[in-house]
């Protein structure tokens, strides 16, 4: 099978148009009250592997509908005058979240290269997260 555009595509597009924040870089923002770091991975993967503290937690398929106040699933958060870094576990879910995000028009939106793994090589503070 051969598509049209396939993954790699898809992430050199959107890396050309999204801001990457290299995960030390990130790591200085943290507690920035600015700065609202935004978790797309899936609940099992913040129970398994910790998470940013204060990461709002926002499932990549819910991003559109979170972001959206047009949306019934529109959470107020992304409503506010924040800057916010989208990541995940390595930083592929983030690029094309954040460039679906910009290009809904949402300000502010960039995303930690490398996510949570580069995160945590760069000596990036975690909490875990209780099993529900
Ligand atoms: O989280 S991911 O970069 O592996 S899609």
């Amino acid at each position: 099978m051969t598509l049209a555009r396939g993954y790699k595509a898809l992430l050199e597009a959107a890396e050309r148009e999204i801001v990457t924040v290299p995960a030390p870089e990130a790591a200085a923002l943290h507690g920035d009250a600015e700065v609202l770091f935004v978790d797309l991975r899936d609940r099992r993967e913040l129970e398994r592997e910790g998470r940013i503290p204060g990461a709002f937690h926002c499932p990549r398929g819910m991003l559109e509908f979170w972001i959206d106040p047009d949306s019934p699933y529109h959470k107020p958060v992304f409503a506010e005058p924040r800057r916010f870094l989208f990541y995940c576990a390595s930083g592929w879910r983030s690029a094309l979240a954040a460039q679906t995000a910009q290009q809904m028009g949402l300000p502010g939106v960039a995303h930690v290269g490398g996510g949570f793994t580069a995160w945590r090589e760069a000596g990036g503070p975690t909490e875990p997260v209780a099993p529900r």
